[in-house]
């Protein structure tokens, strides 16, 4: 199976911080897989998701993402943007736009130079954004605007312009925690289930271990920027997860494959 994400001692400090965000973090991550970050507030999950996403620089390691290696100093080049998708917790829509208009937004990577700056769809994008809408139940919400949406909905929005953008990796920064249980439950699984369906590799961070246990086919835990444990799904158990969310000190053995 080929690799989507492959990351080898990887470190990271944001500018100004005293202690790094990530500390020799190395895993993989096969295409097609669908695999959750778990970790308390601070383990760095989300710095690990936009460093992957491109958008942090000066970190060290080695990073692939969908078999390019990323450029520590530079933002990936503009043509490789489009095929990783990245869903965040507050949605990032824009609000006094329609749905349509916010879903085809995750078109404009994929269009010429000229027509991105015009806002002007083909009929192909336009196609694209509808077949996203519908498979993400909100076909019959096109023309209206976000701010008049519930969190659920507005999620739905942020899958829809995600998967419009035709991506071959799904980053996810929980991407659930502002929605209650059942919606939570009804988001991971359209994300999953579309990564799935359109054999994309899902990578989400979360807080709420059994909604990852459920979604995830493997399980990686943090704490301090470091992985403590990175399990297949089934291998999880609550021991491992209550010792990864305790409150202070060192983090004994656990009965999981330590990878660093
Ligand atoms: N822009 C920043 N500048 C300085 N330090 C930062 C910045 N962003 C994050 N950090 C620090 O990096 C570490 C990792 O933070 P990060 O947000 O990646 O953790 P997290 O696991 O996503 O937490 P949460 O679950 O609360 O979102 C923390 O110590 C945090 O304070």
């Amino acid at each position: 199976m080929s690799t989507a994400v492959e990351v080898d001692d990887l470190r990271f400090a944001h500018t100004g911080a005293d202690l790094p965000a990530l500390e020799r973090v190395s895993f993989r991550v096969s295409a097609g897989e669908s695999v959750a970050l778990l970790g308390p507030s601070g383990a760095g999950k989300t710095t690990l998701l936009a460093l992957l996403d491109g958008r942090l620089q000066g970190w060290s390691g080695r990073v692939s993402v969908l078999g390019a290696p990323l450029d520590p100093d530079r933002p990936p080049p503009s043509a490789r943007r489009p095929d990783t998708g990245f869903v965040f917790q507050e949605f990032a829509l824009v609000e006094r736009s329609s749905v349509l208009r916010n879903v085809l937004n995750g078109r404009l990577g994929r269009m010429s130079p000229l027509r991105a700056l015009l806002g002007s769809p083909t009929k192909h994008d336009l196609e694209i954004a509808r077949t996203a809408l519908a498979d993400c139940g909100i076909a019959d919400l096109a023309e209206r605007r976000v701010d008049s949406l519930s969190g659920g909905q507005r999620q739905r929005v942020a899958i829809a312009r995600c998967l419009a953008q035709e991506p071959r990796l799904i980053l996810a920064d929980e991407p659930v925690s502002n929605l209650d249980p059942a919606h939570a439950c009804e988001i991971l699984a359209l994300l999953t289930g579309a990564a799935r369906t359109r054999g994309a590799t899902a990578l989400f961070s979360s807080h709420q271990p059994d909604l990852a246990r459920r979604f995830a086919q493997r399980i990686i835990g943090m704490r301090d920027g470091r992985i403590v444990f990175d399990v297949p799904t089934s291998e999880l158990n609550d021991d491992a997860t209550a010792e990864l969310y305790r409150e202070v000190g060192p983090i004994p053995g656990i009965g999981l494959r330590a990878v660093s």
